[in-house]
């Protein structure tokens, strides 16, 4: 039923079981069945305790009997709690692996534009209030021995009074089903709810986080905001009170046909007249009405259902990709890429990339400059196979990229991109991380971290193992200019493990223009040897580039060295010249 890559088939919660430990799947079975056995047992036992006192029998056999039935209940009741939680942990830890297996299985990055998929992947990763599928498999396993346990009371009247007994199934199987219908609709108030949260969760935080912190007191726009956050809160709790009223009214509906059958049940024992078979008979009828009634489990069941039909819908949508093969390192020098007449549009909008042809030899330095907007990152992007062209094709070598496995060939980039990875974990993690297959070799470690000065980004005695983070025990937090020192750091452990593509675009961006060639010489100058794209929207940083490729319109409208193009008369001399003005002497 279950792989690394996702559940096999649709899944229900029952089937889950399947996912636990032999061991604990029988325990749970077991008490599920001893559940369901106890009711008409202990109306059994005590219509006979009855009948015995009655005529004046021998009670000790008969109240022993009762005793033991009703220790057994309070025990089992006791004793199912760890066993619930020990099969929704099981259940929960594999179905959260498999949501995650799935959500990453695409090559690329294009579905999590589909707000329709978006939306699945938050329901089927979303735990609100704890309903989960590892709980909802528990809590169904109790729904059925309640089911059971009911029923078994019915058959217990059915001996004596089997017409009452049949219209008490009646009774409440309908009064069941119209129970399920208000779960159902309050299943939805919950979802509506998670949804609206969100909103007002957004208002809240720029009212009061870090987010927005310095625009929303420097514009003034507290009480704006504040008013939003009061006002989403206020939508969401009408909105969704109103919902839950509505199908709390229904609630009240299945009462009747419960009341009905209870009645049915009651005057059947009319008529008789030993004390013994009234007794049981009384406990059986209360005992089926289990049936129709509302328990906490059948909330959990039908909550925890919503995170698995999320699941199911996105596997129809996201089909489970076959898992990755294990890093192996690459073998040759960098290698030689080529873009072939590559056209792109982000889904149905206008084509982004029109036409790019553009070679990077091994070991070349590639600068791609262009305006904001140009398609410079598109077309990093399709490079690293995050969005596949829509025309033409990008060579590795010689071989079609989709002909490469995606993971092979990522496993050769090193990549720094302009809103980099600021990962909440310790320095040492945040700079191996680039190369998770070296993550333990210190000594490359120390090499890169001295290589960028990092040893001045955290405190002596914490060292390495600092947590990159204010909100972590003894962590620290950096500037945005130290964060791009260490992102750049993990770039260089990359490559020094073996990437042998590094793409750099614009980490750099909000550096001036002076820093930003600085960065970018250094960074290039330790990297040498890889094939490097740069990709900046200042053409005086990576003049130093072997060649530079102008993007225009979607297409290379210009290509060739520094000297070379400046010497032409085309957009970029005009374009240079305008943005290196400033700095005309110190770049003479
Ligand atoms: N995920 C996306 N969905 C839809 N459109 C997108 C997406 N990402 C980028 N675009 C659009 O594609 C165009 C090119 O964007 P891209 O980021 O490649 O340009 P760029 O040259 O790198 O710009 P900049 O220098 O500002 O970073 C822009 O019009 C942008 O709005």
């Amino acid at each position: 039923m279950f792989s690394s890559s996702g559940l096999r088939r649709s899944v229900r919660p029952l089937a889950l079981l399947g996912l636990v430990p032999v061991r604990v799947r029988i325990i749970a079975i077991a008490m599920g069945v001893v559940e369901s056995c106890l009711p008409p047992a202990v109306a059994f036992s005590f219509g006979s305790l009855v009948e015995r006192s009655s005529t004046g029998g021998p009670l000790v056999v008969a109240a022993a009997t009762l005793v033991a039935l009703l220790a057994v209940q309070q025990l089992s009741e006791i004793a199912i709690a760890p066993i619930r939680e020990r099969v929704a942990r099981e259940i929960d830890g594999r179905f959260r692996r498999s949501v995650g297996a799935l959500a990453l299985s695409p090559v690329g990055v294009s579905h999590l534009d589909d707000p329709v998929v978006a939306d699945l992947i938050g329901r089927a990763t979303s735990e609100v209030n704890g309903f989960t599928p590892g709980r909802a498999s528990a809590a169904q396993v109790v729904v059925i021995s309640q089911v059971a346990a009911a029923l078994g009371c019915l058959v217990l009247l059915s001996f004596r009074a089997p017409l009452a007994a049949l219209a008490m199934l009646v009774l409440l199987v309908l009064a069941r089903v119209s129970t399920t219908r208000v779960l159902v609709r309050l299943n939805d108030v919950v979802v509506r709810a998670g949804a609206l949260a969100g909103r007002a969760d957004y208002w809240r935080r720029l009212a009061t986080g870090i987010e927005g912190a310095k625009e929303v007191r420097v514009f003034g726009l507290a009480e704006w905001v504040v008013d939003r956050w009061r006002d989403r809160h206020t939508d969401r709790v009408r909105t969704v009170s109103r919902a839950r009223a509505r199908a709390l009214v229904l609630a009240w509906l299945p009462l009747a046909p419960v009341g009905a059958a209870a009645l049915v049940g009651l005057l059947a024992v009319v008529g008789v007249a030993e004390p013994g078979p009234v007794a049981q008979h009384v406990m059986a009828v209360f005992g089926a009405l289990g049936l129709g009634a509302v328990s906490w489990d059948v909330f959990v069941l039908a909550h925890g259902r919503a995170p698995l039909d999320a699941y199911d819908r996105l596997r129809t949508v996201l089909p489970p990709a076959p898992a990755p093969e294990p890093f192996a390192p690459p073998t040759g020098g960098p290698p030689s890429i080529r873009f072939e007449d590559v056209a792109f549009a982000y889904g149905d909008g206008d084509p982004v990339l029109s036409g790019i042809t553009l070679d990077v030899a091994p070991g070349e330095v590639v600068a791609v400059v262009g305006v904001n907007g140009a398609g410079k990152s598109t077309c990093v992007k399709l490079l690293q196979r995050l969005y596949e062209p829509d025309r033409g094709r990008i060579t590795v070598d010689g071989v079609d990229l989709r002909d490469l496995d995606a993971r092979a060939w990522r496993d050769r980039i090193a990549f720094v991109g302009q809103d980099f990875a600021r990962l909440d974990l310790s320095l040492r993690d945040n700079v191996t991380l680039g190369a998770p297959e070296r993550r333990h070799d210190d000594e490359l470690f120390e090499a890169v971290a001295a290589e960028f000065d990092l040893a001045d980004l955290v405190p002596a005695d914490t060292g390495w193992d600092t947590p990159l983070s204010r909100g972590r025990t003894g962590g620290t937090d950096l500037s945005g200019g130290q964060w791009q020192r260490v992102a750049l750091a993990r770039a260089l452990f990359a490559v020094r493990a073996g990437r042998q593509v590094l793409v750099l675009d614009e980490p750099t961006a909000h550096l001036d223009a002076d820093a930003e060639f600085a960065v970018f010489h250094q960074v290039v100058t330790a990297m040498r040897g890889a094939s490097i794209i740069l990709v900046s929207h200042r053409l005086a940083t990576v003049r130093f580039a072997d060649r530079i490729a102008v993007f225009r319109d979607g297409v290379v409208s210009e290509l060739g060295s520094h000297s070379d193009l400046i010497a032409s008369p085309a957009d970029y001399a005009r374009m240079f010249d305008v943005q290196a003005s400033p700095f005309a002497e110190d770049l003479s």
